[in-house]
């Protein structure tokens, strides 16, 4: 295991184990932390496929693998899942604990330009980039990988899928932000990292994303709570995105769950669904 990493943390979970890292990122100038379940068996010589699962606001690298009960279905599909954090910490930006939408915990998967925050708020770059390199370094992972993710993370996982055409095999969200440009959360932080002019903010929504995409159309799966608040105060515009796929012609099913909230109670029920829909792709060859 190369030098740069620390491990603060080892659970067996499921025959696999959940280990958890802390790392100095070049990319965002600061320690950064990320979770990494590895299944039963992998090895360098039985390297396995990796899934990138992207938190939501106020989340860190522990919520998913703690809280969505997902290494029994990735162990049986033989899958590694990442957990980065959802922002730099630490950062010293005057303001960036003053808000939990905002700042701290909620980075939006984005390159900030702004100043305060172009200097260390780069999680789109250290997501696609630099974290993929350090683990496909220092553990027995393929360099075949899709991407998942939850609200901000949902945002995260569409966006970065619609981005980077073939770095991901699939993409999937839960309760995703769809519309950013469009909705309370994203405006403000698109203003905040991006600026005000709103030209800049196309490039980091999914809904305006997906008629631009390059690569092979593979269908994406959203799950959305049919109880989520959030769904009703009109942050996260699943409808928008639907309407992008269809006059895409983007394979999309969009799931409306009866009764269900945003919570990771909502999550756990549907992420072996989740895990089963990347493998499907993953482990196709
Ligand atoms: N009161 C909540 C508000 C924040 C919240 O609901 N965060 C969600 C993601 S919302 C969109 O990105 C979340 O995943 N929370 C963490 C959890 O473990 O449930 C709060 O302060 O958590």
């Amino acid at each position: 295991m190369a030098s740069q990493l620390k491990r603060l943390g080892l659970n067996k979970s499921f025959g696999g184990f959940v280990t958890k890292w802390e790392h100095f990122s070049a990319v965002l100038g600061l320690t950064a932390k990320f979770s990494i379940f590895m299944p039963a068996g992998a090895s360098n010589d039985a390297r396995v496929h990796c899934l990138y699962f992207l938190s939501g606001l106020t989340c860190n690298e522990d919520n998913f693998i703690q809280k969505a009960g997902a290494t029994r279905e990735a162990n049986a599909q033989h899958l590694a899942i990442v957990c980065p954090d959802t922002s730099p910490r630490g950062a010293g930006v005057p303001t960036e604990d003053d808000n939990w939408d905002f700042g701290t915990g909620a980075g939006f998967y984005v390159d900030a330009t702004t100043d305060g925050w172009k200097k260390n708020y780069k999680m789109y770059s250290y997501v696609t980039k630099e974290l993929p390199a350090l683990i496909e370094e220092n553990f027995p992972v393929t360099n075949r990988k899709s991407v998942f993710g939850h609200s901000m993370g949902g945002h995260g996982a569409l966006s970065l899928y619609l981005k980077n055409p073939g770095l991901y095999q699939s993409a999937s969200a839960f309760s995703p932000i769809c519309n950013p440009t469009n909705c309370p959360w994203g405006k403000k932080a698109l203003s905040g990292y991006l600026g005000n002019d709103e030209a800049d903010w196309k490039e980091w929504d999914s809904s305006q994303l997906v008629s631009g995409f390059t690569g092979q159309r593979n269908e994406i799966l959203i799950d959305q709570g049919a109880e989520d608040g959030f769904l009703k105060d009109g942050q996260l515009l699943p409808e928008a995105f639907a309407e992008a796929c269809q006059a895409s012609k983007h394979p999309l099913t969009l799931r409306m769950q009866e009764g269900y909230d945003h919570s990771y109670f909502f999550i756990s029920s549907f992420v072996d669904d989740h895990i089963k829909h990347h493998s499907s792709f993953l482990n196709a060859q």
